[in-house]
C-alpha cells in the first residue's frame, strides 16, 4: 500500500539569519526562538557520551582482512541499537576536511548582501536560510546553506557562492569522496544483513544516480542557550547522512531508549547515521536515529552533513528478503520520501510514523 500525504501547510521562513539577528537584539532570545519544551537535555553536564563502537571503514571495505566479519557485525549491532556510529579510516585526508571547513567559515563570514543572493525561499530547501516551520512552532537557533551536489548535472549554481575561489573545486572533492565512502557502507550495512552487497546501494542509485545534497550548518553562539536549539529532535529523511562536525565544539546529542546522549569529538572521524528511508527499506531493523543540537553560549558551531537518498521518483519500502513470518512488513512503501518528511517536519511529527502499517 503506498503512503498518502497530508494537506500543504501554511510554512513560516525567519526574516533574518540568526547571525544578522544577533546583532540588533544583544542577549534577549526573541520569542520565535523559544523552544517550548522542557530542555534539559541542553544541561551538558548530566549527559553521558554515547559509547557506540568506532567502525573502522578499512576493515569494511576489504572482504579479505582479518577482522571484516566482526566489523560487519559490530556495524549491525550499532546500526539497530543506536543508528549511528563514528567511521574512521575513511580515507578523506585531514587536508580535504581542513579544506571543507574553511570554505564553509569563509561563507558565512561573507557579508550579508552577498549571501542573500543564494537565499532560499520557502518553498524548496535549497540556498542559505534557516528551516521552515509552520505556525506556532519555534525557530532553530541554525543558519544553513542547502546545496544539490549529486547527480552533477543537478547543481544549481546559482545557490553556490561565486565569491569563494575554491569553494566549488572544493565541494567537489569532498562530494565525490563522501560517495566513495557512502557506497562502501551501503554495501557493508547489506552484507551485514545477509542481503545481496549491492541490494541497497542500486536502491539508492537506481537509474538516475543516488540523491546527494549538501548541508552547511551553522549556529551562532546564544548566552541564553538553554532556551533554544540549533537544531530540534529529527530523524533525518535520508537512507545515510554523513556528518563532518565542528573540530572543537560540542553539540550534536542522540537519542535512545528515549535518553539523550551526546557525540563526543573524536579528530578526523565522520559521524555516520542512517535516516528513514534505510529504516524503512530495511523494514525496521535498522534505526534511524533521532537527534539535536544544542547550542554553545560562547562559540560557534558549524557541521556539513551531505544527505543521500533514492532519487524522488523510485519508489522505497522494506525489502521483501527482510520481510516474514516473524518479521511482517511494518512500513508502507512510497515515492518522494523526501517531499512528505518535508510536510510533516514543519508541524513536529514524523513522517516515518505517518508510514507504519
Ligand atoms: O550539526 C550537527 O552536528 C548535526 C546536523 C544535523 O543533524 C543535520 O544537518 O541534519
Ligand atoms: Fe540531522
Amino acid at each position: 500500500m503506498a503512503a498518502s500525504f497530508s494537506p500543504l501547510l501554511k510554512l513560516e521562513l525567519p526574516e533574518k539569519p540568526i547571525q544578522e539577528l544577533i546583532k540588533t537584539t544583544g542577549k534577549q532570545v526573541p520569542e520565535r526562538y523559544i523552544y517550548k519544551l522542557p530542555n534539559k537535555a541542553a544541561d551538558h553536564s548530566v549527559i553521558k557520551y554515547m559509547d557506540s563502537p568506532i567502525i573502522d571503514f578499512q576493515l569494511l571495505s576489504a572482504s579479505s582482512l582479518q577482522g571484516h566479519e566482526k566489523e560487519l557485525r559490530k556495524l549491525r549491532s550499532t546500526l539497530s541499537s543506536w543508528g549511528c556510529f563514528q567511521l574512521t579510516n575513511h580515507g578523506l585526508t585531514s587536508s580535504l576536511l581542513y579544506q571543507i571547513r574553511e570554505v564553509q567559515k569563509e561563507f558565512f563570514a561573507l557579508p550579508l548582501e552577498v549571501k542573500q543572493k543564494h537565499f532560499r525561499t520557502v518553498h524548496w530547501i535549497e540556498g542559505y536560510g534557516n528551516d521552515t516551520v509552520s505556525e506556532n512552532q519555534s525557530y532553530n537557533w541554525n543558519d544553513r546553506l542547502h546545496l544539490k551536489v549529486y547527480p552533477v548535472d543537478q547543481r544549481n549554481f546559482k545557490f553556490w557562492p561565486e565569491d569563494i575561489p575554491n569553494f566549488r573545486e572544493t565541494l567537489d572533492k569532498y562530494t565525490k569522496e563522501v560517495r566513495r565512502v557512502l557506497e562502501i557502507i551501503l554495501k557493508a550495512i547489506a552484507k551485514s544483513l545477509n542481503l545481496k552487497e549491492d541490494r541497497f546501494f542500486r536502491e539508492c542509485e537506481g537509474e538516475q544516480g543516488i540523491y546527494m545534497l549538501a548541508r552547511f550548518n551553522f549556529y551562532p553562539p546564544c548566552s541564553s542557550s538553554d532556551h533554544v536549539l540549533g537544531l530540534k529532535p529529527h530523524s533525518d529523511a535520508s537512507s545515510v547522512t554523513i556528518l563532518l562536525q565542528d573540530k572543537e565544539v560540542e553539540g550534536l546529542q542522540v537519542q535512545k531508549d528515549n535518553q539523550w546522549f551526546k557525540v563526543p569529538i573524536i579528530p578526523d572521524t565522520l559521524f555516520i547515521n542512517i535516516g528513514d528511508q534505510l529504516e524503512i527499506m530495511s523494514n525496521g531493523i535498522l534505526k534511524s536515529v533521532i537527534h539535536k543540537v544544542v547550542v554553545d553560549k560562547e562559540r560557534e558551531r558549524s557541521s556539513v552533513a551531505i544527505v543521500c537518498s533514492p532519487h524522488a521518483e523510485k519508489e522505497i519500502g522494506p525489502l521483501s528478503e527482510l520481510i516474514d513470518k516473524e518479521r511482517p512488513q511494518l512500513y508502507k512503501t512510497v515515492k518522494n520520501y523526501v517531499n512528505m518528511y518535508l510536510q510533516y517536519s514543519p508541524t513536529g511529527e514524523r513522517a516515518i510514523t505517518a508510514m507504519k502499517l
